[in-house]
C-alpha cells in the first residue's frame, strides 16, 4: 500500500473577492487510515477545508494533492470522498433503503448488486432490519447511522463529516462520538471530522488540527497538543489554563508573577519574553510557607471527581486549581507544581521551529 499522504494541502488559500481571505497558505498532510479532526472556533475556515477536499469548491492559490496527483481540476464526483454533513441530508420522503443506495442508484449499479451493498452497509452501522423504516420514523442517533451508511456504500477512502454530532444531546453526542471511532478503526478509512469542542476532538482524534483565522495553529496527537500547546489561543482553546506573561532568563529558568522559576524549556533567547500555561490538573495546594506562590481561596465547587478552586494572587491574577483536597474559601493557601509543567511559549513561533526547538532540547520528553 501507498505510503504517501492521502491528503496533501500545498500552501492552499481560499479568498471571496479581494478582502475575505477564510484560508491563509494552508499546507498539511493526512495519513491512510487515521481520524482526523479541524477544530477551532467559528469561522475559522474548517468547514472550507472540507468543501475544497470534497470538490465543492476550488482554491484560490495552492494544491490539493489525493495520492500524490494534483485533485485542483478533478470534479466533486470523480474525488474518492464523501461526506456526512451537519444535518445529514437525508431524504424525507424515501425510506432508509432508498436512503443508503441513493449513490448505486445514481451510478446504475444493478438491483443485487444495490441489495447486497446496502445490506452490508446497514450492517457495519447495527441497522439491519431497518431498510423499510422511514427517515422520519428514525431517532437522531439512528439518523446519524444512515448518512454514514449512505457516505460508505460507495467504499470512499476519505470520509468527511462535518459536525454530525452537534444536533445531538449530550448523553446520545458521547455515545455516538465511540461509535463513530470505533467505526473509522473497524472501516479502516481516514475520516476528517470537524468540530468546535475540544473534548470532542480530545476523546476521537488520531490527530487534531487547531485552527483560527484560516490558518492552522498547531497539528498533532491529542497528548502533544494539550501537554505542549505552541501558544496562548491553543493552550486556551484546549482545555482550561492559567496563562500568564513571563520572561524566559536563561535556558530552564523563568520568570513570572515576580519570581523565578525552574522549568523544562530552552533554545530560546535570554531574557525574551514569553506566555506561560500552568494546566490547573498540575497544581498542588500546599501550606503557605511550603507553596512557590501564596493566594487566595475565592470558590470550590465539587465535580465528583475533584474540586475546581478558583483563587487570586497578590495582583489579583487568577489562578484555577483541579484538586482532590479541598480549600476552604477566603484561606490563604501555597501552590506548588514542578518545572516539567510549566510550559513556556514563545509569542510568535511558527510550528516547524517549535518543533526544530523541541527536539533540539528535548523538552517535551523530560516528564
Ligand atoms: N461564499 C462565501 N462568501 C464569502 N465568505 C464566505 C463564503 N463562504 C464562507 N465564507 C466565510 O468564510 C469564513 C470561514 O467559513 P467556514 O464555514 O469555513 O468556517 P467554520 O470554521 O466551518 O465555521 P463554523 O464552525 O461556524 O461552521 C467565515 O467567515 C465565512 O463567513
Amino acid at each position: 500500500m501507498s505510503t504517501q499522504p492521502i491528503i496533501r494541502f500545498e500552501n492552499v488559500s481560499k479568498r471571496f473577492g479581494e478582502d475575505t481571505t477564510v484560508l491563509d497558505g494552508v499546507s498539511f498532510e493526512m495519513e491512510r487510515g487515521k481520524f482526523y479532526t479541524l477544530l477551532g472556533p467559528s469561522g475559522c475556515g474548517k468547514t472550507t477545508i472540507l468543501r475544497l477536499i470534497a470538490g465543492f469548491s476550488e482554491p484560490s492559490e495552492g494544491t490539493i494533492y489525493f495520492n500524490g496527483k494534483s485533485v485542483n481540476q478533478t470534479p466533486a464526483n470523480e474525488r474518492q470522498v464523501n461526506t456526512v454533513f451537519q444535518d445529514y441530508a437525508l431524504f424525507p420522503h424515501l425510506n432508509v433503503y432508498e436512503n443508503v443506495a441513493f449513490g448505486l442508484r445514481i451510478k446504475k449499479v444493478k438491483k443485487p448488486e444495490v441489495d447486497r451493498r446496502v445490506k452490508e452497509a446497514l450492517k457495519f452501522v447495527n441497522l439491519d432490519g431497518y431498510e423499510n423504516r422511514e427517515i422520519t420514523e428514525m431517532s437522531g442517533g439512528q439518523r446519524q447511522r444512515v448518512a454514514i451508511a449512505r457516505a460508505i456504500i460507495n467504499d470512499p477512502e476519505v470520509i468527511l463529516l462535518d459536525e454530525p454530532l452537534s444536533a445531538l444531546d449530550l448523553k446520545l453526542r458521547s455515545a455516538m462520538q465511540y461509535e463513530l471511532r470505533e467505526l473509522q478503526q473497524r472501516l479502516g478509512k481516514t475520516f476528517i471530522f470537524v468540530t468546535h469542542d475540544q473534548e470532542e476532538a480530545l476523546a476521537m482524534s488520531d490527530e487534531i488540527f487547531v485552527m483560527n483565522s484560516g490558518q492552522i495553529q498547531q497539528s498533532g496527537t491529542p497528548i502533544d497538543i494539550y501537554d505542549e500547546p505552541i501558544n496562548r489561543f491553543v493552550a486556551d482553546f484546549i482545555g482550561e489554563s492559567n496563562i500568564v506573561s513571563g520572561v524566559m532568563i536563561e535556558d530552564y529558568l523563568v520568570e513570572f508573577n515576580g519570581k523565578r522559576f525552574e522549568c523544562a524549556d530552552a533554545g530560546l533567547q535570554p531574557n525574551e519574553k514569553v506566555d506561560i500555561v500552568l494546566r490547573p490538573e498540575d497544581i498542588e495546594i500546599t501550606p503557605v510557607n511550603s507553596g512557590k506562590l501564596t493566594v487566595t481561596v475565592d470558590t470550590s465547587l465539587f465535580r465528583g471527581v475533584h474540586y475546581e478552586i478558583s483563587t487570586y494572587d497578590q495582583d489579583g491574577n487568577e489562578w484555577l486549581v483541579h484538586s482532590t483536597k479541598k480549600a476552604e474559601v477566603g484561606m490563604q493557601i501555597g501552590l506548588d507544581f514542578i518545572p516539567e509543567n510549566i510550559h513556556v511559549m514563545r509569542l510568535n513561533e511558527s510550528e516547524e521551529d517549535y518543533d526544530a526547538r523541541l527536539e533540539a532540547y528535548g523538552a517535551a520528553d523530560e516528564d
